[in-house]
Order: C-alpha cells, then sequence, then structure tokens
C-alpha cells in the first residue's frame, strides 16, 4: 500500500516536472519566436518607410520588400502548429483561416500577378498588416516576460477595430485589380479538354475567395472583439472549441 502511494507520488513528480519542462520549453521558443517576428516586421516597416523617403513613390516599393514579407509571412505557419500542439490558447481554425488568407494574398496574388504589384492597395494592406503585426508579436513577447506596458495591450487590442477592416479592404480591391489580368492571361487554369479531364478556373476561384470574406471575416472579427472583452475588461468568454 505504502510503496504504491509511493509509486504514486514518484510518477505524480516525474509528470509535474515533464510538464514544467516542457511549458519552459514551449515559452523559450515562443519568446524567441515573438522577438524575431517583431524584429522582422519591423525591418519591413523601416524598408518602406526608407523606400518612399528615397524614391517619393510607391511604385516599386513591393517588390523592393517582396523576399523578406514572403520569409516572414510564410514563417507565420508555425502558428497553426503552436495552436495545434497546444503551446498557445487560440484556435487552429481561427489562426489558420488567417494565416492561410495572408498566404494567399502574399503568394498567389500580388507575388505572382506583378501587373498589380503597384496598386496603392497593396500599400494599404501591407501598411496594416505591418503596423498590425508590429504590435502582436510585441504584445505576446513582453506578456510571456511578465512586462506588458499597458500602452502595448492597449494598442493590441483597440487599433485592430480600425486596421482589421482597412486591411481587408486593401485585400479585397488588390484582388479585384487582379481580375482583368488572371481573366486574360488564363493563369493557373486548365480548361476542357484535357488528359486529366478537369477543368480549373483561377479567375473564378478569385470570386470565391472575395465572397468567402462575407461570412469569414465578421467571425475573425467578432473573435478579436470577443478577446478585447475578456483581455481588456476582464470579461469570462466561453468559447466553442474548435
Ligand atoms: C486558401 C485561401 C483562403 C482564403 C480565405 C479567404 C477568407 C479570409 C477572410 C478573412 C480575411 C482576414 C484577412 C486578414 C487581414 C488582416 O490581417 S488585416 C490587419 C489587421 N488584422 C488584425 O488585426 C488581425 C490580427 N489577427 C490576429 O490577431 C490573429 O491572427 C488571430 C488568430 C485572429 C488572433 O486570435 P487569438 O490568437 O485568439 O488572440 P490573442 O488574444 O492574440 O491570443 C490568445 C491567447 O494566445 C496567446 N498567444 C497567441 N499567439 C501567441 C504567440 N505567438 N506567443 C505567445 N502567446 C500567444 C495569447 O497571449 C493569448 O493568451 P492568453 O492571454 O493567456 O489567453
Amino acid at each position: 500500500m505504502a510503496s504504491s502511494e509511493e509509486d504514486g507520488t514518484v510518477e505524480e513528480k516525474e509528470t509535474n516536472n515533464k510538464k514544467r519542462t516542457k511549458s519552459a520549453l514551449a515559452t523559450a521558443w515562443l519568446t524567441f519566436y515573438n522577438i524575431a517576428m517583431t524584429a522582422g516586421w519591423m525591418v519591413l516597416a523601416m524598408a518602406m518607410m526608407r523606400f518612399y523617403i528615397q524614391k517619393g513613390t510607391h511604385k516599386g516599393l513591393y517588390r523592393s520588400i517582396a523576399r523578406t514579407l514572403k520569409f516572414f509571412q510564410t514563417v507565420a505557419l508555425v502558428e497553426v502548429g503552436h495552436c495545434a500542439i497546444g503551446i498557445v490558447r487560440t484556435s487552429v481554425i481561427v489562426t489558420g483561416v488567417q494565416v492561410c488568407s495572408r498566404i494567399f494574398m502574399v503568394w498567389f496574388v500580388t507575388n505572382s500577378i506583378r501587373p498589380i504589384q503597384n496598386e496603392e492597395s497593396v500599400i494599404l494592406f501591407l501598411v496594416v498588416w505591418t503596423m498590425t503585426e508590429i504590435t502582436r508579436y510585441s504584445y505576446y513577447t513582453f506578456n510571456l516576460l511578465n512586462h506588458l506596458p499597458y500602452f502595448i495591450k492597449w494598442a493590441r487590442y483597440n487599433l485592430f477595430i480600425v486596421l482589421y477592416p482597412v486591411g481587408v479592404v486593401g485585400e479585397l480591391l488588390t484582388i479585384y485589380a487582379a481580375l482583368p489580368f488572371v481573366r486574360r492571361s488564363g493563369m493557373y487554369s486548365t480548361r476542357l479538354p484535357n488528359i486529366y479531364n478537369v477543368s480549373f478556373d483561377y479567375y473564378y476561384c478569385l470570386i470565391i475567395v472575395m465572397l468567402s470574406y462575407i461570412p469569414l471575416f465578421p467571425q475573425l472579427y467578432f473573435h478579436m472583439l470577443r478577446q478585447r472583452r475578456r483581455v481588456l475588461h476582464g470579461e469570462v468568454i466561453v468559447e466553442k472549441d474548435d
């Protein structure tokens, strides 16, 4: 009896030690990740400002920052992994939609369709993304270090009220501007007849993506409003599981 109780205690201690090591490792990784991402988006912000000050135009700005943008936005895919393995308390679906829509905008719209790279709408969503990400990653970093200045917390849970819709407008206008080129060039499309007997039209795919903002964006926006109430006003929010 005594020995089984002792065994239980040893097992409990081992489990607790494992949990502590796991959570220390997770915290160390997340701190490193968030610092690197804050730095990355700050580099992007500075590169955009320098370009605009030197050239006096937004034309060519996208190409000048494309590599850095593609790198840091693509790396954000690991955030879906963070949710999946449970080291951050966020929904895989919410994070997945957010990250995938950004990656789609970068790789399959802005980067692949050169004629739209100088559109003002591209600059609009780039500026908005940059402001959002600098605030978001600095919030996570300071929060993990338990030294969170109130203005960063305030910015994280207030700026999105304006930035989120403005970013979405920039993204939608960019896709809209891409439509005529995609229709003319037939890019990423296959027409029948072909050996696979499959037809795909990227033009209609882009229209479907634009339409999918109607049901998806409000969900992300209301999710953030709930997070805002929870963090700034201490409300207890019960969210449905994934
Ligand atoms: C394949 C094609 C698909 C196309 C589909 C198209 C449809 C798309 C429709 C939608 C379009 C959206 C487009 C996006 C546009 C823009 O981004 S515009 C710019 C403005 N954007 C924003 O302001 C949105 C910002 N986005 C987010 O904040 C996130 O992406 C989020 C997932 C929505 C955030 O949600 P969540 O993580 O739940 O909120 P938080 O409060 O930040 O975090 C919750 C808890 O998790 C902790 N945490 C999360 N990440 C980290 C981390 N990296 N490090 C450490 N901790 C983290 C966080 O601290 C919280 O913890 P607790 O306080 O303990 O709860």
